[in-house]
């Protein structure tokens, strides 16, 4: 049997969760998630948003997020930018940890947090030359949130 999830996303609940550090970035995330959540059958009703301090706190959002059962997949949005210290690291790492943790609650949680080496490179992936993460993530949700209900 092929399980072969369709990115339709009529009927769908989806929760975004994206961090204000970096908001130049992240608004334009922000953006692409929506109009491609919208685009592919998502009521604008059954999305809901919520915005953390940074990329480090999306995790605990996620997870609370996910716990409460009430989404179809929940999107995290955000922009870590390597600076001077090894902050960078640190926080990129928690993050993807903390993202993927909150998959144990059976809610497809979706990873668009960017990590980069530059501004430059954040802006390419933030709606230029290398497209949106937001929209990438926001086809990526429905289609987990179909699947998960092929495999309910
Ligand atoms: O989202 C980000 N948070 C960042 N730091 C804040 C962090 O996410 C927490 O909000 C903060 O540490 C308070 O917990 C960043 N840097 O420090 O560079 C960054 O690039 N992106």
């Amino acid at each position: 049997m092929k399980f072969d999830a369709k990115v339709t996303g009529q009927g769908l609940k989806i929760a975004i969760v994206s961090s204000r550090f970096n908001h130049f970035i992240t608004d334009r995330l922000n953006e692409g998630a929506l109009d491609t959540l919208i685009r592919h059958g998502v009521e604008e009703a059954d999305i809901d948003q919520l915005l953390v301090p940074g990329a480090f706190e999306i995790p605990f959002a996620a997870q609370k997020l996910a716990k409460q059962g009430k989404y179809d997949a929940i999107i995290t949005l955000g922009c870590v930018i390597r600076g001077a210290t090894t902050h960078y690291d640190y926080v990129c790492n928690e993050v993807a940890k903390g993202v993927s943790k909150a998959n144990e609650f059976g809610i497809p949680v979706i990873f668009g947090v960017l990590t980069t080496e530059s501004i430059e490179q954040a802006i390419e992936r933030a709606g230029t030359k290398a497209g949106n993460k937001g929209g990438e993530v926001a086809v990526a949700a429905i289609e987990m949130a179909n699947l998960n209900k092929m495999l309910d």
